[in-house]
């Protein structure tokens, strides 16, 4: 059995895979020191594969953890511009997120294409394959919660909880919290809407694969078909 993490800016995501393509047992953590105490219930991995976003000390923490449990060590998965099957487009592919990459290998693996893959976390990433499941580039967007942090930080007379922002729909909105949660929706899920209207102008209609903490959130927002996958990061590390 094969232990896969995927460390993002908010969350450490974790699962199982018996092999290729299949992802078992997954859950979510938002502390290394809480990622630890859930996997000690789990039997000791033959392997683990790790992706991370982050440039801080956490996975060379995690790495210490799994060699203090004498687990093995760590794969650490980078980029790897020269599959037959997904080439990134960026000038410089040292730069590309590596989720969105084990994103879009795992849609290049099981789905047709054209795709949208959308993954939304902390930051909400948005990246095409054209009909040959070519990478066609993508666009960076704040996170809904990086949204809601960064306004009421600056204007703290908004802060709030935040919201529901599925019920909060429209311009008509007559209290504080009310506007600035339609105003997020109209930003965050309209701001996707936009970007996925100009991809399909290039692209034609497209398969749109939504992932990421508020990716369920995300697909209720939406006006577009989506399809949900909440492991596609994980399943794209059993692709490497
Ligand atoms: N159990 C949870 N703990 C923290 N955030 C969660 C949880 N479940 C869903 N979320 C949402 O997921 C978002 C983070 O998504 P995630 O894909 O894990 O981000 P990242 O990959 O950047 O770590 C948070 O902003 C939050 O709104
Ligand atoms: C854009 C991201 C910060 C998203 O990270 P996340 O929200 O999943 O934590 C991550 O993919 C990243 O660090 N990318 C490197 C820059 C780039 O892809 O252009």
């Amino acid at each position: 059995m094969q232990l896969l993490v995927d460390i993002g800016n908010t969350r450490i995501k974790w699962g199982t895979s018996p092999g290729r393509g299949v992802v078992e047992n997954h859950g979510s953590s938002s502390s290394i020191a809480e990622f630890i105490n859930q996997l000690r219930f789990f039997a000791r991995p033959d392997s683990i594969r790790i992706c991370s976003v982050r440039h801080d000390n956490s996975l060379p923490c995690i790495i210490q953890e799994f060699s203090a449990m004498a687990w093995p060590d760590p794969e650490h998965v980078l980029l790897k511009n020269n599959l037959d099957k997904l080439r990134i487009a960026y000038k410089n592919p040292a730069h590309y997120g590596i989720d969105r990459f084990l994103a879009l290998l795992s849609v290049c693996n099981t789905r047709q294409p054209p795709s949208i893959v959308i993954s939304a976390g902390t930051a909400v990433t948005i990246d095409a394959l054209d009909n040959r499941c070519v990478h066609k580039g993508g666009i960076i967007l704040p996170g809904l919660r990086s949204m809601h942090t960064n306004l009421t930080s600056a204007a703290p007379v908004l802060l709030s909880e935040m919201g529901n922002i599925e019920t909060h729909i429209g311009p008509w909105q007559r209290d504080t919290q009310d506007a600035v949660m339609a105003g997020l929706r109209y930003a965050w899920a309209g701001g996707v809407e936009n970007v996925i209207m100009d991809m399909e102008c290039d692209l034609g209609k497209a398969d749109v694969v939504v992932t990421g903490g508020d990716g369920l959130l995300l697909t209720r927002c939406l006006k577009h078909d989506t399809t949900y996958e909440e492991t596609l990061i994980l399943r794209g590390l059993t692709y490497v």
